[in-house]
């Protein structure tokens, strides 16, 4: 750990004992956004990997195309020591179903979010460890940043301890992915899904876009072009964002002019104001008390009406089409499109 003082335990690349997964073989279940991170860093760290993925996954092809070893979800678990489940949660019950006889005693079933721990959608046999490295970035990110020599934190926690090695073996496949250059934070399934569900659904993801689309909207409605709101409330965000990233909100604000700083402080909490927080609030309440996790779990159930529907509505809201029209002038774009292809994975 390191010698700062903080108020959870958090663990750098000293702490990791790389011997706890050196003479493993982990089936990564998956190839989407984490999957391909993980399959692809453990591989570069010199870990044993095998992608575990249905026979008609256009992954298949993909995940070999990178190097990798690539199996069913059942014959990569069955030979596996760690079997790390990256599949979409929606899809873990089933695909835990399939895999289940792979696992052995003393094996490691390991997450990357703990949702179907948390809510009893997966119930793991009592003689495997079951753990959770939770990167905190989108798993494109996770890859990137690890090529580039950088690294995104993650959260560790631990569910199942039978072989007393669980939390040593999640630590040194949070350094094998990169995380342990950034931090890795101990803590537990239950407050893992409660902050991540909260965080992306009130802040991160939802969050951010809805209040770009409001200024966007504001801005478009009141007769100015489409392009300068979307330069003003979307691309800057991220250069703004930078900054805080790189420097807290301090560095942020030193760049920013006076005027630019005294507007935001006084007006900002104005717009996101106390109503907000009573929102946030709520929406936290709904994770804590299982409520939001019931709902997801039916609209999965009732074949996604609602989420296909607002799917549709944001994938077709104008600042997406002004958009995509903008940044495809970058002078930079094709580079960036051609890496992008090279990097990810088909979704399917
Ligand atoms: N997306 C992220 O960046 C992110 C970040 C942190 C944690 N997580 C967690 O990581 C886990 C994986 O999420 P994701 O967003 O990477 O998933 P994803 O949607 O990107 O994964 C899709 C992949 O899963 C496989 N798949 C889909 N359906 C399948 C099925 N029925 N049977 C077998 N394989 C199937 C396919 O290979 C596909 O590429 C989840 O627990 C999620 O909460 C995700
Ligand atoms: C990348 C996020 C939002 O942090 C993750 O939690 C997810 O569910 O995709
Ligand atoms: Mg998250
Ligand atoms: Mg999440």
């Amino acid at each position: 750990m390191s010698e700062t003082e903080f108020t959870v335990p958090v663990y750098y690349d000293n702490d990791a004992n790389s011997d706890a997964i050196a003479n493993k073989t982990v089936a990564v279940l998956g190839y989407g956004s984490q999957g391909h991170a993980h399959a692809q860093n453990l591989d570069d760290s010199g870990v044993d990997v095998v992608v575990g993925l249905r026979k008609d996954s256009d992954s298949w092809t993909q995940a070999e195309n990178d190097g990798l070893r690539v199996a069913t979800p059942d014959d990569a678990a069955a030979e596996a020591d760690i079997v790390s489940m990256l599949v979409p949660d929606t899809v873990q019950p089933a695909v835990f179903e399939a895999i289940s006889d792979g696992l052995e005693a003393g094996d490691t079933l390991q997450f990357a979010h703990g949702f179907n721990i948390h809510y009893n959608q997966i119930q793991p046999p009592e003689d495997v460890d079951v753990t959770m490295i939770a990167p905190k970035t989108p798993g494109h990110l996770l890859r990137r940043n690890y090529v580039e020599d950088t690294g995104t934190p993650a959260l560790l926690a631990v569910y199942q301890n039978t072989t007393d090695g669980a939390k040593e073996e999640a630590l040194a496949y949070a350094q094998a992915i990169g995380c342990t250059r950034a931090g890795v934070v101990e803590t537990t399934f239950q407050e893992e899904v409660e902050t991540d569900l909260f965080g992306e659904q009130a802040v991160l993801c939802g969050g951010i876009t809805s209040l770009i689309k409001k200024g966007y909207e504001t801005l478009v409605d009141a007769g100015y072009s489409p392009e300068m709101a979307y330069f003003e409330c979307l691309n800057e965000m991220k250069l703004i964002v930078d900054l805080m990233y790189e420097g807290g909100m301090a560095e942020m604000w030193n760049s920013v002019s006076d005027t630019a700083e005294y507007g935001g402080l006084a007006v900002g909490p104005e717009i996101v104001g106390e109503g907000v927080r009573e929102n946030m609030d709520e929406a936290l309440e709904q994770v804590q008390n299982g409520e939001f996790a019931r709902e997801w779990i039916l609209e999965n159930q009732a074949g996604r009406p609602s989420y296909t529907q607002l799917h549709a509505a944001d994938r077709n809201h104008d600042i997406e089409e002004v958009g995509a029209r903008l940044r495809a002038l970058f002078s930079w774009a094709e580079e960036a499109e051609e890496e992008e292809e090279a990097e990810a994975p088909a979704d399917d």
